[in-house]
């Protein structure tokens, strides 16, 4: 675009219409720190109309505590560099305090000449109130944490849920990607629009697309009537790709290319369709190891990746499990009607000690059985499923005490036999100890071993 023509097109009444239509505050000043022009929102997130403040300083406006020290279009008048996002607090002409985020930028002229500066300015009030909401809280939405690497997530939330850009959720299975996923849509402005959830590693390629994109009738055999899909049911909302580091090389161009055009088109349609959603995917492979393996495409990750949440394992957030368990016990007792009243020491023992290969999902279960075992009172023990039961009900162990480290002790060690095929050497590897120590502990905890063990497995 040349330059004249940039001027007819964006000339002074354009320019006007514009910023008054954006929702940020806009204000430019001369060089003497006047105020020249002040947008509709600028008057509404002050309090104070333009004609009022045109003219004056622009601190005799605003009553910010940036005014009177680190003041962000001093420094772009000084320094001649732009600065994007700082956060303050402006005093409104009724008193009221507003959180802003500033931008500043030096104003010039077509020969370069400094004429002052401009700066804009966004409220930050809703996302501030969130995220005061968020930070006391252990639950947002329907997740459950006290875990510090996920409470820094939910102060975080509140940011990532109002910018529309696309994220990728990191987890082992069942650590709550699809959950955090949900709760970004709750908290976006897209909140009222549907939220729609796909596995992209269970489907083949053909599929994956007719259910992202849809179809027209005739499109194949089966296709009698046009269906569409995801990314048009989702229209305004939130499209969750589940899964994602499992699609093939050839989807991931196709998806690439929406992503990038921010257009579809149905399969035997001729007609594109706006991609209106917000993406968020999730996979539990490591996508950047990967891009380097060349098994993701690298584009695509930069695309789907502007933000990254990781969620740790549950055997990571020890912390989580009794409040996840009385979270799944209060839900299960107002579905079912009963009244379980938590779990006792022992059972609880027996869960601490667990590694939770299924994570969340995991222990949902396990309190689900047990919850249909336990009529009232606590969950206890010999309620619990097999696996977890065993070490506390079985063999010669029955009888040694019940103090929550030993017990703990006996499910790790449980767990790495079963984990290793009861392969005793391989089992003291994956615990980090020494052989003789695992058979001590072994005798001591009173385990006995099948007679059959790993080393023996692929014997006939
Ligand atoms: N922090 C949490 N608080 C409460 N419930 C949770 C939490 N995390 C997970 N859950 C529950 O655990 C189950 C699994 O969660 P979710 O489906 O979100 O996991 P996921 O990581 O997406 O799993 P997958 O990778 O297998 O798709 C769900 O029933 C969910 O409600």
């Amino acid at each position: 675009m040349t330059k004249q023509y940039a001027e007819t097109l964006f000339d002074r009444s354009t320019t006007e219409t514009i910023l008054e239509s954006i929702s940020d505050g806009v204000f430019t000043v001369d060089q003497e720190w006047k105020i020249m022009s002040f947008n509709r929102a600028a008057e509404e997130i002050t309090g104070v109309n333009a004609r009022e403040a045109i003219g004056k300083k622009c601190w005799q406006v605003f009553r910010s505590n940036m005014c009177e020290g680190e003041c962000a279009l001093k420094k772009t008048m000084k320094e001649g560099k732009d600065f994007v996002s700082s956060a303050t607090h402006i005093t409104r002409k009724d008193g009221g305090q507003v959180p802003i985020t500033v931008s500043t930028s030096l104003l010039k002229d077509h020969d370069g000449m400094v004429l002052g500066g401009v700066e804009t300015f966004r409220d930050h009030t809703h996302v501030e109130e969130l995220r005061k909401k968020l930070s006391d809280s252990w639950q947002v939405g329907d997740i459950i944490s006290r875990c510090p690497a996920i409470k820094e997530i939910f102060n975080i939330l509140p940011q990532i849920s109002e910018s529309d850009s696309t994220v990728v959720i990191g987890g082992e299975t069942g650590t709550g990607k699809e959950l955090m996923a949900k709760a970004i849509h709750a908290l976006s402005h897209r909140k009222d629009e549907p939220f729609v959830a796909i596995n992209c590693g269970a489907l083949p390629d053909s599929l994956l697309e007719s259910e992202l994109f849809g179809y027209k009738a005739g499109a194949f055999t089966h296709a009698i009537k046009d269906k569409p899909g995801l990314f048009s049911q989702a229209r305004g909302g939130t499209v969750f790709l589940d899964e994602i580091g499992d699609t093939s090389p050839a989807f991931q161009v196709r998806l690439l290319r929406v992503l990038e055009a921010r257009e579809f088109q149905p399969l035997g349609g001729i007609k594109k369709e706006t991609a209106d959603v917000r993406i968020i995917s999730a996979s539990n492979k490591n996508l950047e190891e990967m891009v380097a393996d060349n098994r993701f495409r690298q584009d695509l990750y930069y695309r789907l990746n502007v933000v990254q949440l990781n969620l740790p394992p549950l055997r990571e957030r020890m912390e989580d499990i009794p409040l996840l368990v009385d979270h799944f016990i209060f839900r299960l007792n107002a579905l079912r009607g009963k009244s379980v009243r938590g779990v006792d020491q022992k059972a609880l023992a027996l869960l601490m000690a667990h590694t939770f290969p299924g994570n969340v999902r995991e222990l949902e279960n396990i309190i689900e059985h047990a919850f249909v075992l336990c009529s009232d009172g606590d969950i206890q023990v010999e309620h619990l499923p097999g696996n977890l039961a065993f070490p506390a009900l079985g063999q010669k162990g029955q009888n040694h005490s019940w103090d929550p480290v030993k017990s703990a002790e006996f499910s790790v060690i449980m767990t790495a036999l079963e984990q290793n095929n009861y392969n005793r050497k391989a089992a003291a590897q994956s615990l980090g100890m020494h052989k003789s120590t695992l058979f001590r502990k072994i005798n001591r905890l009173g385990i006995t071993l099948p007679n059959v063990d790993g080393r023996s497995r692929h014997r006939p």
